[in-house]
């Protein structure tokens, strides 16, 4: 496998020290680059995370209107949605950050079904990839995101890259539009590979026993077709911070 794997003891603990390890590497990507760029993950990691962030003081050590806020993928629904990511980030915390001084327009949301390009779920992926484009560095395509965070389902999808899926095979473009997720809703907007795989960090945060198999196989050597979390890294570091519940699968002496 690519990466490692670092375990904590409960979910509260991994979230805790995975926010902290977030604000040290935005603080530092800020010293080096000036700015930082972050994608976002939904699902149950998503909003720990950013609870455990707005709950530590030194959150306020970032220079929060320097940072760029991206999602990994979106749940493709009208806006404010209680199942949009977006939705559940601001109520897990990109309310407070804005105190902070992060800015709306480095929030960079993908387009709900009753956003500009209406329900037209392509156009609003490539809508998508056109922001990416024009924060990219000249020459590419996506930011070189400080860190990259993937929530990991129970068939060890990420973002919404779900097993057998065509969206997998995608090199060309940096978005795509999945229309038949198996899991609700059925349209989704989503990062592909080429877009994670630019990443400098990939973070793979997964707490839970329900998802201690799609650990086990995406860290184990299954294929990308079959478990989508085995396909993303990034181009310095890919860390598993995983619980204890989620760690149950792996062979003893995988983890720290
Ligand atoms: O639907 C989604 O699911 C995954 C995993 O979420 P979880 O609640 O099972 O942790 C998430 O990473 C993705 O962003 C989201 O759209």
């Amino acid at each position: 496998m690519t990466g490692q794997i670092i375990v904590h003891p409960s979910k509260e603990s991994l979230a805790a020290a995975s926010a902290a390890r977030l604000i040290t590497t935005v603080i530092d990507a800020q010293a080096e680059r000036g700015e930082a760029h972050v994608v976002l993950t939904g699902g149950s990691m998503g909003s720990a995370i950013l609870e455990a962030l707005v709950a530590t003081p030194a959150a306020e050590a970032i220079a929060w209107e320097l940072v760029h806020l991206w999602w990994g993928d979106e749940r493709f629904l009208p806006e404010n949605d209680a199942d949009r990511n977006a939705t559940q980030a601001f109520q897990a915390g990109l309310a407070q950050l804005k105190r902070l001084g992060l800015d709306d327009s480095t929030i960079h949301q993908m387009a709900a079904s009753d956003g500009p390009d209406g329900d037209d779920i392509e156009a609003a992926a490539q809508r998508y990839a056109r922001a990416l484009a024009d924060e990219a560095a000249e020459g590419s395509t996506v930011p070189a995101f400080d860190v990259l965070m993937l929530g990991v389902g129970p068939d060890a999808h990420v973002a919404s890259l779900f097993p057998g899926k065509d969206t997998l095979a995608l090199t060309d473009v940096m978005t795509a539009a999945e229309l038949d997720s198996p899991k609700p809703p059925p349209q989704r907007i989503t990062l592909t590979y080429p877009a994670i795989n630019a990443a400098r960090q990939v973070w793979f945060l997964v707490s839970g026993e329900d998802k201690a198999a799609a650990v086990a196989a995406a860290t184990g050597g299954a294929s990308v077709s079959e478990a989508p979390a085995a396909g993303a890294h990034g181009t310095e570091a890919t860390l598993w911070l995983i619980d204890e519940s989620a760690a149950v699968g792996l062979p003893r002496g995988d983890d720290d």
